[in-house]
């Protein structure tokens, strides 16, 4: 049994070729293989492959540069989103959707639920809203799972920025006053798994459809996840340095981020009986990872 991946080399479709096993092989195909820009390109891996549901994992991630790449950001996060979906659907075949903390403002106090208004501050998670619309009208047989704070052993992440950082000065200065779930890739992978598993059981049902909210457990702020990135990689001889816990108005960044992208995650634990691990057990894994 396949389940096609889109993005090949990211965290999440990494995360998720990991986890094949005899009975499910996640068929990660990169942009050579599977360009979700280009229509045919997906009809024709769905043809090759024959999976029974579509994962997409694919994305452009870039959040400052989306600012000025807004062409690039729309074409793989909403365009990208809505052929894969379509294809998906014509296909017969369910689609698990992957999308941000980023389309809320952030402005909410206390953590955000899925039917809270949706209100993006930057191109990205304007691009990411787009793709939910789309795939959500292509696709009545969709999931789009909002998740935050992405790490991993692979690819470009906060933790391994920090801990690059790290390795050649003593004080990082790093945000307070913006507050997350830092949500290690590998647990995405074991919660689409988990996700997949209730789709396939109930093909039919309606429980599984729509958008849930799927993050690790727990909240803190990036400051407090460098903190904790630090401490783990002391404790097994890597480097670390003084975290400077500074306001947002002292790192200006082209993109807007939410002061609070909080998840609210009850309506995923709820529907398919899972939740994540904490995001300091996330963080330990990930450090012991790269190690
Ligand atoms: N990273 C994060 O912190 C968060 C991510 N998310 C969402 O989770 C999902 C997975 O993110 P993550 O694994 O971190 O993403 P990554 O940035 O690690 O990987 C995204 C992948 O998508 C590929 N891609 C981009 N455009 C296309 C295209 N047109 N066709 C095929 N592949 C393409 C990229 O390929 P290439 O390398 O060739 O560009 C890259 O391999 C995304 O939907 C993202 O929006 C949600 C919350 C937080
Ligand atoms: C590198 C660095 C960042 N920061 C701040 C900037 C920003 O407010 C915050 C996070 O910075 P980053 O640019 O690493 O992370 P960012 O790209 O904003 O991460 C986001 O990526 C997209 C894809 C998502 O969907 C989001 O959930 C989220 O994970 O930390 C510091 O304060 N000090 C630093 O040294």
């Amino acid at each position: 049994m396949k389940v096609l991946v889109a993005g090949r080399s990211g965290q999440v479709a990494q995360s998720l070729a990991a986890r094949s096993t005899p009975e499910r092989v996640f068929v990660a195909l990169g942009r050579p293989d599977l360009d979700i820009t280009n229509r045919s390109s997906i009809d024709a891996a769905i043809a090759a492959h024959q999976p029974i549901a579509v994962v997409n994992a694919a994305a452009y991630t870039a959040v400052d540069k989306a600012e000025t790449e807004v062409d690039a950001a729309f074409a793989a996060n909403e365009l990208g989103a809505r052929n894969l979906a379509a294809a998906a659907h014509a296909a017969g075949l369910p689609i698990v959707n992957i999308s941000t903390d980023y389309v809320f403002a952030g402005t909410k106090t206390g953590p955000y639920v899925e039917g809270d208004p949706v209100d993006p501050q930057s191109v990205y998670g304007r691009s990411k809203l787009a793709g939910e619309l789309a795939v959500a009208a292509a696709s009545p047989a969709h999931v789009t799972l909002r998740t935050a704070w992405v790490f991993s052993p692979y690819g470009h992440n906060f933790p391994k920025t920090m801990l690059r950082l790290a390795a050649d000065r003593d004080v990082v200065r790093v945000v307070a006053d913006q507050y997350g779930s830092p949500t290690y890739a590998p647990d995405i992978a074991k919660a689409i798994d988990v996700v997949l598993d209730t789709i396939l059981a109930a093909p039919d049902r309606e429980h599984w459809r729509g958008t849930f909210h799927m993050a690790a457990e727990g909240y803190c702020s990036w400051a407090d996840f460098a903190e904790e990135i630090f401490a783990q990689s002391a404790a097994r001889g890597g480097p670390s340095a003084k975290v400077e816990r500074i306001a947002t108005a002292e790192y200006p960044t082209p993109a807007k981020r939410p002061p609070n992208s909080m998840l609210d995650t009850s309506r995923f634990r709820a529907v398919f009986g899972h939740s994540l691990p904490t995001w300091q057990e996330g963080t330990k894994a990930c450090v012991e990872a790269v190690r």
